[in-house]
């Protein structure tokens, strides 16, 4: 296909990219996202290697954080076979810039999120939740970790700093992130108030729930099914290399990327559709 179509650039975002999923299947994960980059970048050596390539990598690499905030030389510490066979793409576009001079550029993405992200993951899970609760479609939103920290940004600008990112001179390794870092309970809190409920949190660990205190109606509660093996418990990332090399920063704040997620989730579910 390479061959056919003759790219200039190559954006591989192909992966099974859902962390909690990569523990059922740690085969499959390891054949999709990691060798997965191998064959992309087997192709490119045989056919041109002059063809840009740019690998999505992803802070899931950091895991059990070794410093805060992750920058490109905090070292790595994955905490699922997703995020084990991400650093192997990750070393392997490394590897082949060194060996073969292909320009492999390596993006370390934090959450990145907007209304097109998949309903698997916890941002348009909440989104998409409440718009069903605010409806009447739904009783209750259950969650698994709460206390889990991550650095959310808007997927669109992301998307810009990945092409940034081979426009540059040289291929080189970046990490996109907004530098701050909030709990899932936090995501919950902030699309409850884009939603106009006031949410009270009652209770701990396992029996925490959110309670809307117009109604006295529990909408959030934990559900252990929910909970991973091992949960990667905090990330933040500083992007100043990003900043300082390619221009790039981030401009939506998280209480407007709960806005227009929610919002878009409200409108789809009132006309009965949501996917
Ligand atoms: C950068 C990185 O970003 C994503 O990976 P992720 O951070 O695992 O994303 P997530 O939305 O599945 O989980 C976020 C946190 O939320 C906790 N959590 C609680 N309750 C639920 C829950 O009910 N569902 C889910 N999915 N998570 C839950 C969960 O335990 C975790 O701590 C992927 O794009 C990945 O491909 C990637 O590269």
């Amino acid at each position: 296909m390479v061959e056919r179509c003759q790219p200039s650039e190559i954006y591989n975002l192909a992966a099974q990219s859902f962390v909690g999923v990569s523990f059922d299947q740690p085969a499959a994960t390891t054949a999709i996202t990691g060798l997965g980059v191998l064959h992309l970048l087997e192709a490119i050596r045989i056919v041109n290697p002059k063809i840009k390539f740019y690998q999505a990598s992803t802070s899931e690499m950091f895991g059990e954080v070794q410093e805060i905030p992750q920058v490109e030389s905090t070292p790595f510490y994955p905490r699922s076979p997703y995020g084990v066979a991400k650093l192997y793409g990750h070393w392997m576009t490394i590897n082949y810039r060194e060996s073969y001079d292909i320009f492999g550029a390596s993006g370390i993405l934090f959450n990145h999120e907007s209304p097109l992200r998949g309903r698997e993951f916890v941002t348009r899970k909440i989104t998409d939740s409440i718009a069903k609760v605010v409806l009447g479609k739904l009783d209750c939103l259950e969650l698994g970790n709460m206390s889990a920290k991550r650095d959310w940004g808007f997927a669109k600008e992301y998307v810009e700093g990945m092409h940034l990112m081979l426009q540059v001179d040289k291929p080189d390794t970046f990490v996109l992130a907004t530098n701050r870092t909030e709990t899932v309970r936090d995501f919950v809190s902030l699309t409850c108030k884009a939603a106009g409920i006031e949410l009270a949190w009652k209770g701990q660990a396992e029996n925490e729930s959110g309670v809307d205190t117009k109604t006295g109606k529990t909408i959030v509660r934990v559900n252990p099914k929910f909970y991973r093996p091992a949960e990667v418990e905090l990330l933040i990332g500083d992007p100043a290399k990003a900043k300082e090399v390619l221009g790039w920063q981030p401009k939506t704040e998280l209480e407007e990327l709960c806005q227009l997620m929610y919002t878009a989730d409200l409108a789809r579910n009132r006309q009965g559709f949501s996917f």
